[in-house]
């Protein structure tokens, strides 16, 4: 994905972004740049087979309970487009985002070993080895979600979050927002608030930890921004998935930099719409 020029985070991509709606008027290829052809087939042939063996009592997944849907709401929201569209904008928004976190949380272990060693002592204590991680386990587990909430933190994965469109004439501090502007949260600063977290611009886990060492909730945490209507829809999702992936390859490895720790450069490879983490080597070493 670096290497194209037209992937989310490059110049050119931002700027399709921002003014999409007027290079929609200029032919070539931008118009196509969210249009992938191999993952619409792949939508289409999920539907179809899942269309084929819909049992509309025992709904297997997302898809089935939109099929059941169109049934019973003909000529409405619940048609077949709305559905390629909603598990495309699903595996858009749910695939780069968690992989992007993982592999900064990668980095960061490797950065930091006294904190991988402080993981490994928790996911020892609590999970041991002779069981899998399970969603249970992170209540048990603060500095490991701290880790996690810290990693997110300083991933800063969607910095500009997305774009949102006021829906009413705005006053905020003494600036008029008209109906219609297109707005985008900079989550960035939000997630490096000086006033709100002790170590802004430092990795440290203790921004998320009390003094007796529980987890402790910051509502600058924003990665999956904020507000009722329109933030992630992926968030217990993805946070479930990140707790199972770390607890799950720190169970049974560790994490080594092939050159010194202090010499991990963390600044992203892109940064765009979203900050993709800089190439790395590293051993993965059974434990
Ligand atoms: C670490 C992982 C993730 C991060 C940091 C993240 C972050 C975000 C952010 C910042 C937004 C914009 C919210 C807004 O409108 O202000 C968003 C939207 C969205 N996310 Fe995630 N996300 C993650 C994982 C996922 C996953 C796993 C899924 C689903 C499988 C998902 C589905 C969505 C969808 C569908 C939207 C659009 C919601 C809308 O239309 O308003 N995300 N995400």
């Amino acid at each position: 994905m670096a290497a194209n020029p037209f992937s989310m985070v490059s110049l050119f991509m931002q700027f399709y972004d921002i003014y999409a709606n007027y290079l929609n008027y200029i032919p070539g290829i931008y118009s196509k740049l969210y249009d992938s052809k191999d993952l619409r087939l792949f939508v289409a042939k999920r539907i179809k087979k899942n269309q084929e063996t819909l049992d509309p009592n025992f709904p297997r997944d997302y898809i089935d309970c939109f099929l059941v849907q169109m049934e019973k709401v003909p000529y409405s929201e619940y048609n077949i487009k709305n559905l390629q569209l909603s598990i495309l904008n699903l595996i858009l928004a749910g695939s780069e985002t968690g992989s992007c976190t993982l592999k900064y949380g990668f980095l960061f272990l490797t950065k930091y070993p006294e904190v991988q060693a402080k993981v490994h002592e928790e996911i020892d204590r609590v999970i041991g080895h002779d069981r899998v991680p399970n969603t249970e386990d992170r209540r048990q587990m603060p500095y490991t979600d701290a880790v996690i909430h810290e990693v997110q933190r300083c991933s800063d994965v969607l910095p500009m979050s997305v774009a949102h469109m006021v829906t009413c004439d705005t006053e905020f501090r003494g600036y008029l927002i008209p109906k219609g502007m297109t707005v985008y949260p900079i989550l960035s600063t939000v997630l490096h608030d000086p006033t709100m977290f002790k170590s802004p611009n430092v990795f440290n886990p203790e921004n998320f930890l009390d003094e007796n060492g529980r987890f402790k909730k910051n509502d600058a945490f924003v990665p999956f921004s904020s507000g009722r209507k329109r933030n992630c829809l992926g968030e217990s999702l993805a946070r479930m998935e990140l707790f199972l992936f770390f607890s799950t390859i720190l169970q049974s490895f560790q994490l080594k930099s092939l050159v010194p720790p202090e010499d991990i450069d963390l600044t992203p490879q892109k940064s765009g719409f979203t900050n993709i983490p800089p190439f790395c080597h590293l051993s993965v070493i059974p434990r």
